[in-house]
């Protein structure tokens, strides 16, 4: 399993740098779950650590008309969600016209909420349709209401590790989210997803506080401890 670090801004980019993680990724979460931050800071976090980390960009919400022109060039992966798509005829073309705005050699990432209903986003079957069909790397399951529980309140552990052999079954990555913290490890462990992905357990009080120290190394301990049992199973 990869370690998913969310950071709002250089200065949080480099805090984690100091951390053994696998994935930085790019969000303003004050704009919602997978907010974007600015252009100036893509410019500024992705040149300078795109060769320690991928790194991905999340562009907001597909319905808000989010640009991709601006993404790096050396950007791992770039996100957007899918919330008020239920039922919308043509969110599988918004969606192919934004990934073709971005640079080529970026790769996509297709989102399923788990809070599907208050998302009002499609169905997971559908996403994962489209997604194979635009020739996505990932599938990422997070949460749109970060208020309201961990994706684990929303989603059992079976449903969830159905949905991980289903992504696998169309030869992409399976990545996790939704205020994930350390009392969920366990689960996580058993779902055994290819990228956990955090923002919430690293931070002082909610995701829209700053990332703190304390809170990254307690983490880490948890996580690494966890997946050292794991790799020896
Ligand atoms: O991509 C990951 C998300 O930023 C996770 O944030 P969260 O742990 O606050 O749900």
């Amino acid at each position: 399993m990869q370690l998913l670090v969310s950071v709002r801004s250089a200065d949080e980019a480099q805090i984690m740098g100091r951390y053994p993680i696998d994935r930085l990724d790019l969000k303003e979460p004050l704009h919602g779950s997978l907010g974007a931050t600015s252009v100036d800071t893509w410019q500024d976090v992705v040149p300078t650590w795109h060769e320690r980390f991928g790194v991905s960009i999340a562009l907001g919400e597909l319905l808000d008309g989010p640009d991709a022109s601006y993404v790096p060039q050396q950007t791992d992966s770039i996100k957007v969600g899918l919330s008020g798509c239920r039922g919308l005829s043509d969110w599988p073309d918004q969606l192919r016209l934004l990934y073709e705005s971005a640079p080529e050699s970026v790769s996509r990432v297709a989102v399923y909420y788990a809070d599907q209903q208050y998302a009002g986003c499609p169905l997971f079957e559908e996403v994962l349709e489209v997604a194979q069909h635009l020739a996505c790397e990932t599938i990422l399951v997070d949460t749109f209401g970060k208020l309201t529980g961990t994706v684990l309140n929303l989603l059992s552990e079976s449903e969830l590790i159905s949905m991980r052999n289903a992504v696998h079954a169309i030869n992409c990555q399976f990545a996790l989210a939704g205020s994930i913290q350390i009392d969920d490890l366990p689960a996580v462990k058993t779902i055994h997803p290819d990228i956990v992905a955090v923002r919430s357990a690293m931070c002082l009080a909610d995701r829209s506080s700053q990332i703190c120290e304390q809170q990254v190394a307690k983490f880490l301990n948890s996580f690494h401890e966890s997946h050292v049992v794991t790799a020896q199973q």
